[in-house]
Order: structure tokens, then sequence, then C-alpha cells
């Protein structure tokens, strides 16, 4: 799709807001032409280099180009782009599910078998991501949102590639971007980044999911960053007590300080915890989550 000059408003209505945040604002559009809804994310450009307000229009570029390359069930869609005046509208998939972060909100945590179900989603539209060479580098429960959430087994789809890059061999990227909580140690120390900075934000992720604490949030920001370059972390008994070791096994295989040692998304996909060796295994793994219950 190519960036279009016409006014968005002459093939999309306008609709109800759905989000907004550092990025902007997401609404639901109608397709005029069809009637079929979507999501119009509301990019306010920059007027001026000196100004701090709007986004870069090499960023806004940036992102609709990484969308481009990447079409995967789990993976937000991009179907159309309006540039206008001082704005650019990404028309992508309406996906209506809320944020994973809201929906552990409501459950505390989840069961094993529901974050396993979560884990593998992710997994399958991370790692085909890294195929291309493409790092997110702001995974969080915030940027992964459901399809529909009253499904037995909802859907997860990727959001905001704001802060994604696509790595073109032997070429070395820094960045300091990133949420406290998520980011590794790697971005902290400001050292050449990869598809592995990734691997940490799953692993943080991941304890999420089983326990709804977060690992190394500290007080402040500071704090935060403290603990994870201190590698400080624990599974406090209080939250872990009914989890599995392989999923403890699983989580620690990420949060490694050495970014080359941690798992890829692919080597995830083939930790017993995510792919279970037996069907005995997996019957066990649900009889004790119907305990946990
Ligand atoms: N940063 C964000 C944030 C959001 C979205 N995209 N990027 C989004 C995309 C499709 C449907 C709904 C939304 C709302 C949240």
């Amino acid at each position: 799709a190519l960036i279009k000059l016409q006014n968005v408003e002459d093939f999309y209505e306008i609709g109800d807001m759905l989000g907004s945040g550092h990025y902007g604002q997401v609404r639901v559009v109608h397709e005029r032409s069809t009637g079929t809804r979507w999501a119009g994310k509301f990019l306010k450009l920059r007027r001026s280099v000196s100004s701090r307000l709007g986004l870069e229009r090499k960023s806004v570029e940036q992102e609709v180009e990484i969308l481009q390359a990447l079409q995967h069930s789990n993976i937000m869609a991009l179907r159309d782009v309006f540039e206008s005046k001082a704005e650019v509208v990404l028309i992508v998939e309406l996906i209506n599910g809320g944020e994973l972060f809201d929906f552990i909100a409501e459950k505390e945590n989840l069961s094993e078998n529901e974050a396993i179900e979560f884990m593998k989603q992710i997994l399958k539209g991370v790692g085909f991501m890294h195929s291309k060479h493409i790092a997110h580098f702001d995974l969080k429960p915030e940027n992964i949102m459901l399809s529909e959430k009253e499904q037995e087994h909802p859907h997860i789809k990727i959001i905001d590639f704001g802060l994604a890059h696509r790595f073109t061999p032997g070429e070395e990227y820094k960045s300091l971007c990133g949420t406290p909580q998520y980011i590794g140690p790697e971005v902290i120390n400001f050292e050449p980044l990869s598809t592995a900075a990734d691997m940490w934000s799953l692993g943080v992720v991941t304890y999420i999911l089983l326990s709804g604490m977060s690992p190394f949030q500290g007080d402040t920001d500071e704090e935060t960053l403290r603990n994870i370059v201190a590698m400080n972390y624990e599974f406090e008994e209080q939250y872990f007590s009914e989890t599995s070791a392989m999923a403890k096994d699983f989580i620690e295989k990420l949060l490694v300080r050495d970014p080359s040692e941690r798992m890829t998304a692919d080597e995830c996909l083939l930790h017993p915890w995510i792919k279970p060796l037996t069907r005995k295994q997996a019957a066990n793994r649900s009889r004790s989550s119907i305990n946990m219950k």
C-alpha cells in the first residue's frame, strides 16, 4: 500500500476512540465503500525539526515499512496509509479484545495452560518477525492485544512497531528506547542490540503472566534499571508456589545477561514447558491447573 495523499475521510468515516498514547490516537474507522470496520492510527507529524511534539516522519515511514514486511496472523495487519498536512493515518486491522495487560489485571494471573497458549502465539509472531531480521524493541503486555477476549482461546496480535528496527547484516544498532521494566541489560549498558533483546522482554512478560508481578520493578525507574543490570530477581514463594519447575526454567533461559546465550523464539517453541514431550505430560499439566483453579 503506497502512502495515499487523498483525505482519509473521503474513504473512511471516523468513529470512537480505541486507545491513545505516545504514538497518537487509535479510532474505529468505517470503510465507506464496504462498511467494514478497521482501526485508524492517527500519528501526528513534527511541524519542524526542533519541535518536540509529534513523531519524526522518518520513524513513521519506518513503522509503515516494517508493518508492510510483516504479514502474520499474530501481528497486527496494515491495510492502508494516508498522509495529510501534519499527520499520517495507518489503517490497520481492528482488534477488539483489548490489551493482554488488562486481561491479566482482571484475572490477577493466568493458569499455566492459559499462559502457555498465549506464549505460543506470541512466540510464533516474534519468531516470524525475527526471521525477517526485525526486532520489536517494545514487547510488553500493553503491546499484545487479544482479537476477541470472550473467546475460549483468544487470538493474540502484536501491535505498535513504533520502536521496531529492521537489521541489515553487519550493521550495529544501539538505542535507549523501550519501557524500563521490560528492557534487557544490553539496552541499559548501551551495547549493540539484536533480536535477542525481544527475548529478554518475553522472559519478563512470562514472569508477569504467571504471577501478576513484575520481576525487576522498583519504586523508581532508576531502581528498576539497577535491578536489571544486577540481575536482581527471584521467584517469590508467595506468587510461584504453584508454578511448575519447567515454567521457571523457561523464564531463567530468557533472563540471561549475555544476549547470545538467551533462547531464540524458535528454541522457546521447543522448550518442554511449551512443547510437551508426551500427551501424558500435557494431560498432567491440565489436571494440575484444574487443581490450582
Ligand atoms: N500503540 C498502539 C496502541 C493501540 C493500537 N495500535 N498501536 C491498536 C491497534 C488496533 C486496534 C486497537 C488499537 C488500540 C491500541
